[in-house]
């Protein structure tokens, strides 16, 4: 693994520019790096129609673990992120968080809490007329005091932390920019540097490669995976890059129809599983559909790489 300081993507043949490492947020009470362990106990969402996005779903993170998060659309990820970021309330079953089940806590104990819980969004909700530096640095807004926080608004405070952050995704050039000024691309990796700026011990990060390409995904993705082995945080990520899920990650879990289906290291999931997952169900067997790639028999005991 490469030190913080000098794992920011770089472009390919270029020399590595010298990052400065971020700075440690102060005064916090709340242990950098200190992982949160997270856990489904027979969890369902209904999000208000007959079907669960969520059914009777149990998983258990430790702190500091890495997860992936695949499934095709509709499979129940971002609803699975949003229970374990304490943001949707399971319908049954309980979510525990640092062995704290969060819905029957007290509201300032809940926002304690959740100050441990980072969430990413598949959309990143950033004002369009706001500086990236602003926007960055809302990251460290369940840090600072509401005085502090009002205050960044009128002035940017710690922009260097910001800077570096942004520096991780070679956008260290946009932090005086506004944001309506970016591509998708560089919005989405605004978005993910507010993660390093905050401190929290999870990160919930639901289809941060949406809008970059093949090069700098994988260069963003190592950068959210090292910053969590850093900290030491826990780091759960929905995906729709299979490939990277499983060259990057130690554990993923197959979500499909709001249920589990697998939940183990890539080497023992194999092409079989994948093309099971994405199986569609609407449309009959055809050359070049998933299941057209299985090689009977021995294609389950080898690692998928066919996405
Ligand atoms: N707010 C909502 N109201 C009603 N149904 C919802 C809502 N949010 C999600 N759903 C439904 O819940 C199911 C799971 O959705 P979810 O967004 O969790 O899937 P996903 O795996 O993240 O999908 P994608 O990969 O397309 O983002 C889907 O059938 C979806 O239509």
């Amino acid at each position: 693994m490469r030190p913080a300081a000098d794992a920011g993507p770089q472009p390919a043949g270029q020399p590595a520019r010298q990052v400065p490492a971020l700075p440690v947020a102060p005064g916090t009470g709340v242990a950098l790096g200190a992982g949160v362990a997270l856990a489904l106990e027979r969890a369902s969402v209904h999000h208000g129609g007959p079907r669960c996005a969520l059914c009777d779903t149990s998983v258990s993170i430790a702190p500091g673990e890495q997860v992936a998060l695949i499934g095709p659309s509709g499979a129940g990820k971002t609803t699975m992120l949003g229970v374990l970021g304490c943001a949707v309330r399971p319908t049954a079953g309980r979510v525990l968080v640092d062995g704290a089940e969060p819905w029957s806590l007290s509201g300032p104990a809940l926002r304690t809490l959740r100050r441990r819980l980072f969430s990413a969004p598949q959309t990143p909700p950033l004002p369009p007329r706001q500086r990236v530096v602003t926007a960055v640095l809302a990251g460290r807004l369940p840090q600072w005091s509401l005085r502090r926080s009002l205050a960044s608004l009128w002035r940017a405070r710690e922009p260097e932390i910001a800077a570096a952050a942004l520096a991780r995704f070679s956008l260290d050039d946009r932090l005086w920019s506004r944001v309506d000024r970016l591509s998708g691309g560089e919005r989405q990796r605004v978005s993910l540097a507010r993660a390093l700026v905050s401190d929290a011990g999870a990160f919930l990060i639901d289809e941060p490669l949406s809008a970059l390409d093949p090069t700098l995904a994988g260069q963003t993705l190592d950068v959210l995976i090292e910053t969590a082995a850093t900290r030491g945080a826990t780091l759960v990520c929905s995906l729709h890059q299979v490939d990277l899920a499983l060259e990057r990650f130690p554990r993923v879990i197959g979500l499909r129809d709001g249920s589990v289906v697998f939940d183990r290291p890539p080497s023992r999931i194999g092409r079989e599983d994948i093309a099971r997952l994405y199986l569609n169900r609407d449309a009959g067997p055809s050359p070049g559909r998933p299941e057209a790639d299985v090689d009977d028999g021995s294609a389950a005991s080898r690692p998928a790489r066919c996405f």
